[in-house]
């Protein structure tokens, strides 16, 4: 398929109708906010090799696609309004890849919502690179922030943590893990918490989603808000999966906690807020509190500081992979 037939035949569908797409014949796309709200915009790139493994399914690459990106909106409250897909297909897909990719991002446009209004088609020798803009909407002046954490509210997280990251070192380190399959399909299409963070509007002082790692993106929430987070190992939830490749394995306790891929929400709750309320739309874990100051701190069950060797994953910009 050249460049506009895939266009024609694969994306086109997925605009569902939006009149704004204008059939992707136009050079651009029109978006009005409807009265009242927000846009809320966000941008996410996966690359083979990096983000996924060239060889995963082509309808969950899809699919992790629009996650990570969804992932985003849901961190700010927003609901899922329109997307703008950069595509730079491998060179030596077969004639199905494309094709699978392109339903991975359809059905789930159709399970979360938004069309596809525009983007780009190109051709690389070198590895596949996937893009897209996602849009969303809120009631104006309601995004959540990673800034407003205060002293005294309560680190909150969703789901549960560490198993993408378990799947990664499985792959890429051959570390033993167990529950593998369980592993394996939280990496290959994590859950968008959109509505827990439609929940957190007006609730939550702050929240990020994580995907660097725990650590990491609670200290991106905490250095925006000027507050320090004080954690408990311990009470960090995770899947039977993760629990029993730790229990096997203690070390991975800093893959878990570190390894990122989890887009899970970690937020700000004031401490009189009805977490139990919160649960009942999407797991909701009490991990820790905000004090006054700087940074990020571990305790173990005991109560002592646990020291890493990291804090979360970060991409090598203008230097070589071993950073000298
Ligand atoms: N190339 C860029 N140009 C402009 N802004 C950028 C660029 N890269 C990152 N940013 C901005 O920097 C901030 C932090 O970006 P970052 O990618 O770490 O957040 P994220 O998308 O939530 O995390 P992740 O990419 O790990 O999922 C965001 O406001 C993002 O829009
Ligand atoms: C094949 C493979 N190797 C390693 C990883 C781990 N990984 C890569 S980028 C990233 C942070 C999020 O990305 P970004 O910050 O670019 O949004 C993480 C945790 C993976 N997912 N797949
Ligand atoms: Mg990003
Ligand atoms: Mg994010
Ligand atoms: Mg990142």
């Amino acid at each position: 398929m050249n460049e506009f037939e895939t266009i024609a035949r694969l994306f086109l569908p997925l605009t569902r109708g939006e009149p704004g797409a204008f059939g992707l014949g136009d050079d651009a796309a029109v978006l009005s906010p409807r009265p009242g709200f927000d846009l809320v915009l966000t941008k996410d790139a996966i690359v083979a090799g990096v983000h996924f493994f060239p060889d995963d399914p082509p309808e969950t690459i899809g699919a992790k696609l629009m996650r990570v990106n969804l992932s985003d909106l849901a961190a700010k409250g927003a609901v899922p309004r329109a997307f703008l897909l950069a595509a730079a297909f491998p060179p030596d897909a077969g004639p199905g890849w494309a094709p699978a990719f392109a339903a991975g991002i359809g059905a789930d446009l159709e399970a979360f919502g938004g069309a596809l209004i525009g983007g780009d088609t190109v051709s690389t020798r070198g590895p596949a690179f996937f893009s897209l803009t996602a849009i969303g909407e809120v009631p104006a002046g309601t995004m959540i922030r990673r800034r407003g954490a205060r002293a005294g509210d309560l680190v909150c997280v969703s789901g549960t943590i560490g198993d993408a990251a378990l799947h990664v070192a499985r792959k890429l380190r051959g570390r033993a893990v167990r529950g593998e399959a369980h592993l394996a399909a939280r990496y290959l299409k994590p859950e968008p918490r959109l509505a827990l963070g439609q929940a957190l509007r007006g609730i939550a002082h702050a929240a990020c989603d994580i995907s660097d790692g725990l650590v990491a993106d609670l200290g991106h929430l905490c250095t925006q808000s000027g507050v320090r987070a004080v954690i408990e190992a311990g009470l960090v939830p995770l899947s039977p999966a993760a629990a029993a490749s730790i229990a096997a394995d203690p070390a991975l306790v800093e893959t878990v906690l570190t390894g990122g891929d989890d887009y899970e929400l970690v937020f700000a709750l004031p401490p009189e807020a009805d977490v139990a309320a919160l649960a009942a739309v999407t797991p909701v874990t009490v991990i820790g509190r905000f004090e006054p100051g700087q940074g990020v701190e571990l305790r173990d069950p005991s109560g002592l500081p646990l020291q890493l060797t990291r804090t979360g994953w970060q991409h090598p910009v203008g230097r070589d992979e071993a950073g000298a």
